[in-house]
């Protein structure tokens, strides 16, 4: 990693014109400026066909901001913005690029450092990568970093026909591949809760925890993303990168140091550690669903099939549970529960560990139901912990209820949680790789998940099984209930 201290470079977005640019990317350079993170030193160059000016894309810019930041601010900002119109495929086109690159280099002091962002569809990733590397605009006198948005292929094959293409052009080492999840507060947060607490890591293992239960769930329907969504499904969507992540995240165990080589390596050993599924057993451990017409608020939901034209007799999963078996010393027999869908109850992300009942627990037949203690991580919406023990019920008797401590980032003044995607630039910006994943990850997920895939590509699924609104379809319970357990309830409120 080098010097943090206000990194200098040239951005340059291959597909400016975009919804990611704009919702995210544009807001968070804006952010990284605002809070000093960066300097005056950094220009960006978006690129896409549209015929735009500079002035046009500055708008853009400036429109994807927000209303609440000052007109001057905005200028200054914005004026680092530069538009470069042209067709990805044409390789002619990118020696005009490099010409641009040059002379902003010397007008903004970048020291020749360059990030290549490429936030447009996967079969562009090769393609740019080679004429980068073809036209000599990798820099010969800074760092020079690719950064590629998921998906990362469709399936194993495919992920490695674009890997090889990409490292071709690139070193491993100067590939950053985004996964956002790894950009929030609270999935870094794992880490530091796990390893800078006593009371959790003695305890981090199969003699204690019982299960541990990953949902993260959306209200929100496909929207406007069908064409993406409907050969992608929530498995690939969700599961390949945010979901196994998390579990990586969770099961790990103390890397030597906190380098990003050593997180990695261990991160890796639980991906080789998870037990494939046989095909035959396949609906013994992973279930999936479509979400069918619903209410949510009061307010009546279309169905997935009903969203859009081509989702017409749609077999693609809109969500998906599954039990994840890793099969090492510490984890052996514990499950790691997953589920992931659009269109569910309401948008949250949460961990719940799930502790072993007590040998002998002497107020068991006193409490209405039983009160394991749980460690719950929320990711999001609300950010933080609470830890559910079981206390005296105050007055006469001696009862035990549950009680909860909680700690969320909201009440606390100082805290301005960065957002995912401003966190994973300035990770880039300084070259630190830690929160990005690498090609052994991405490979070891994929072969993961291809199993699945391949055998329900050969059933067609009895879709819509849940209605939209509800927390998915009565298969994701029973898999939990066959093993004596049952969904911790994500409430919002309730945190
Ligand atoms: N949007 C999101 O929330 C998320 C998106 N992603 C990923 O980010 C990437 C971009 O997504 P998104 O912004 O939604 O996609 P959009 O369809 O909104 O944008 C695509 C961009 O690519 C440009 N483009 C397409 N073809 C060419 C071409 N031949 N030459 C030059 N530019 C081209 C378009 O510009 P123009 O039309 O001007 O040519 C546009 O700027 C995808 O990989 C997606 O999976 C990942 C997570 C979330
Ligand atoms: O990568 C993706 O993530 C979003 C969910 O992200 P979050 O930060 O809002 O939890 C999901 O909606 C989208 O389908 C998927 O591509």
């Amino acid at each position: 990693m080098e010097n943090t201290n206000k990194p200098k470079a040239l951005i340059v977005i291959f597909g400016a014109t975009g919804d990611l640019a704009k919702r995210k990317l544009f807001p968070s350079i804006h952010r990284l400026y605002q809070n000093g993170k960066i300097g005056e030193d950094f220009a960006v160059v978006g690129i896409g066909r549209r015929s735009w000016s500079n002035d046009l894309f500055r708008t853009n810019v400036r429109n994807s901001l927000g209303d609440d930041v000052a007109e001057k601010e905005i200028e200054a900002f914005t004026s680092h913005f530069y538009y470069h119109p042209f067709d990805v495929s044409d390789s002619a086109s990118y020696k005009n690029l490099g010409i641009l690159l040059n002379d902003l280099e010397s007008d903004y002091h970048t020291e020749g450092n360059r990030i290549f962002y490429l936030a447009m569809a996967p079969q562009f990733f090769g393609t740019i990568a080679n004429n980068l590397k073809k036209h000599g605009l990798k820099s010969d006198t800074g760092w020079s970093r690719l950064v590629i948005e998921k998906p990362f292929g469709h399936d194993f094959e495919s992920a490695r026909k674009l890997n090889e293409q990409i490292t071709s052009a690139f070193e491993e080492n100067q590939i950053y591949r985004i996964d956002h999840y790894l950009g929030k507060e609270m999935v870094q947060n794992i880490e530091v809760i796990r390893f800078a607490n006593g009371i959790f890591e003695h305890l981090w293992n199969n003699r204690f925890i019982s299960n541990v239960q990953i949902t993260s769930s959306e209200a929100l329907g496909v929207e406007d993303r069908a064409n993406y969504y409907d050969v992608s499904g929530a498995t690939r969507d969700m599961v390949q990168n945010h979901m196994l992540q998390m579990v990586t995240l969770l099961a790990m165990e103390p890397p030597i140091n906190l380098n990003p080589e050593e997180i990695r390596s261990e991160k890796i050993k639980i991906l080789r550690a998870i037990r494939g599924i046989d095909e035959e057993n396949i609906s013994d451990y992973f279930v999936r669903g479509q979400y069918g017409p619903g209410k949510m608020f009061g307010k009546k939901l279309r169905g997935y099939q009903e969203e859009a034209e081509e989702l017409a007799n749609s077999n693609t999963e809109t969500f998906v549970a599954g039990k994840i078996m890793i099969d090492n010393y510490r984890w052996a027999g514990v499950p790691f529960y997953i589920r992931t869908g659009k269109r569910l109850e309401e948008k949250c992300t949460k961990i719940v560990v799930e502790f072993q009942d007590i040998p002998l627990n002497l107020y068991q037949e006193k409490q209405s139901t039983k009160s394991p203690n749980l460690l719950v991580i929320n990711i999001q919406p609300n950010e933080g912990v609470t830890l559910y023990l079981n206390a005296k019920k105050p007055g006469m008797g001696s009862y035990a209820e549950p009680i909860k401590l909680s700690y969320t980032h909201e009440a606390v003044n100082s805290v301005n949680t960065p957002e995912a995607y401003e966190k994973l630039l300035h990770d880039c910006m300084i070259g630190d790789t830690t929160n990005f994943s690498h090609w052994d990850e991405v490979s070891l997920s994929w072969r993961f998940v291809d199993r699945i895939l391949k055998k329900w590509s050969k059933e067609k699924p009895d879709f819509p099984n849940y209605p939209a609104g509800s927390m998915g379809p009565e298969e994701a319970d029973e898999l939990l209930e066959r093993d004596g357990f049952h969904w911790w309830p994500t409430n919002n409120e309730e945190e």
